[in-house]
Formats: structure tokens, sequence, C-alpha cells
């Protein structure tokens, strides 16, 4: 397993590292698709989101991604209240999450290892501090013969696992994805859910949207489901001792 801690300093425990609270979204011909939606994940929770088709969930993904900004409520990123954060500054947001689009959103013209590259590209990091740990990233996802491939020519899952290796590669605080093993095998599947459980040891909150239910007790995670534009939590994040719960606990 390749997953070891990168960054020195240690995160502040003590901050929810996302707190919805009464959001309200919809689209122009979908004025309601999420409803007075509450959510609290604490420092180290693993949750995963699920929903039928269409309930909200990849809206959801997008309005704590910052892609899109809520009707009402408000929304807080690390302890940071970001409803109304300037344009300008959701990219240096966006940099502390990774982030597992349904659509991958994969840089065509660079290469799979300078996808995987560029977060660390963009934190200043020099190539030679980087080039093994991304090297064992994608070997790790099953693309170590295709270090120079173009997106364009790798199979659906090929795009997925390397999307999956680009958002964790800098080892952020939080891990937001949007149906991140739906175009894989069901053994690259649970491989890949490894590395999200090895990283939420590190002490990463994650939340990932799937269709399948059954996931929150096979890897001890939270579950959340989204329905009619609400939010219930039907289990709670279990976590080691060293990510005890918040006093407020997982969600609202
Ligand atoms: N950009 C958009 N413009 C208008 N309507 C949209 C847009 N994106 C999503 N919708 C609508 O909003 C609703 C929620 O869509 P969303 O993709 O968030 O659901 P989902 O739970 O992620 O679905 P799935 O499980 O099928 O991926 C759907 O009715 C969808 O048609």
């Amino acid at each position: 397993m390749p997953i070891q801690e990168r960054r020195p300093t240690a995160p502040n425990k003590d901050i929810d590292v996302v707190r919805l609270r009464g959001l309200g979204f919809g689209y122009d011909d979908r004025p309601s698709v999420l409803r007075d939606v509450n959510l609290i994940l604490p420092h180290g929770s693993f949750h995963f989101l699920t929903g039928p088709s269409g309930a909200g969930k990849s809206t959801l993904l997008r309005l704590m991604t910052l892609g899109e900004r809520p009707q009402t409520g408000r929304i807080s990123l690390f302890g940071q209240d970001v409803t109304q954060i300037p344009r300008s500054a959701i990219p240096a947001m966006r940099q502390r999450m990774g982030v597992v689009f349904q659509e991958f959103r994969l840089l065509d013209h660079l290469s799979a290892f300078d996808n995987v590259a560029l977060p660390l590209r963009l934190n200043g990091e020099r190539p030679r501090d980087y080039v093994q740990d991304v090297a064992e990233m994608l070997r790790w996802v099953g693309l170590g013969g295709r270090f120079e491939a173009l997106p364009p020519s790798l199979s659906g899952g090929e795009k997925q696992r390397l999307a999956i290796a680009r958002a964790v590669i800098t080892r952020p605080r939080l891990i937001l994805a949007d149906e991140p093993t739906g175009s894989v095998d069901r053994a690259m599947g649970e491989k890949l859910m490894r590395l999200f459980v090895s990283l939420n040891k590190l002490g990463a909150t994650i939340l990932i949207a799937t269709h399948d239910e059954d996931m929150a007790e096979r890897y001890g995670a939270g579950l959340l489901r989204l329905e009619d534009g609400y939010l219930r939590q039907l289990v709670p994040s279990q976590r080691p001792p060293e990510h005890q719960p918040h006093p407020e606990g997982a969600a609202v």
C-alpha cells in the first residue's frame, strides 16, 4: 500500500471539515433538488451518500466543491464560511480537497503521469520530491504501464482510476467522490475502496456518492440517503479511537 502522509502539519481536529446548514438548491426546470439539507462531517469521518438516480447526489457534491452556489442556507469548509466566497478564492479552496467527478475532468493534453502530478506542481512541490510518489500511486491504481498515455486513449475504467489517483495524490484533508468505482470491475472497486479506507485512517474526511447502500456496512462507514430533496443519516460514521466524534455528532 503506497499511502503515507505527505504533509508535516497536523490538522485542527476540533473543526468540522464540512458544515451545511439549511441548504436549498434547484435548477430552472427542477426548482427543489435540495431542501433544507443539514450535514456535519467531522474530521476523520467516512460516509457514503446514497439515493435514487436523480435524487441530487451530484448536485450536493457540486455545492460542496463550490461549483454551484446554494439558493438558501450556508456552507462552511475547514471552519470557514464559503457560502459567498469570491470566485477568485475558489481555486485555492478547491486545492484543499480531493474531488473525483462523475465525468472525471482529466486534462486530455497531459499524460497520465502529468495529470496526477499537477496538483503537486500547483502546490509548489518540486519534481524530485514527488516523482516516486506519483509513479507508486499510478502503479497502485493499475496504471503502471500507462505513464505516458493521454486520457483520450484510456478506457472508462482507466480514466476513473486516473481521476482517483489525481484526487488523492496530495493526501487532501477532504475527499469528495462521485461514483468513484462505477466504471471498474468488482475486484478493482474493492482495491480502490481500500485506498479510500487507508486515507481515512490517515485522517482524511471522506464522502462518497454511490448507488450501493451495502458499501457502508462493508466498510464500517456512515450512511446518508438523499430522497425528495431531504438528507437523512441512516448510519453514523464509525471512526477509529484517534478520531473521536465531535460533541455535536456526525450529521444533523
Ligand atoms: N445542470 C443541470 N441543469 C438542470 N437540471 C439538472 C442539472 N444537473 C442535474 N439536474 C437535475 O437535477 C436532478 C438531480 O440530478 P443529480 O445529477 O444531482 O442526481 P444524482 O442523484 O447524482 O443522480 P445519478 O445517481 O443518476 O447520478 C435531476 O433531476 C437532474 O435532471
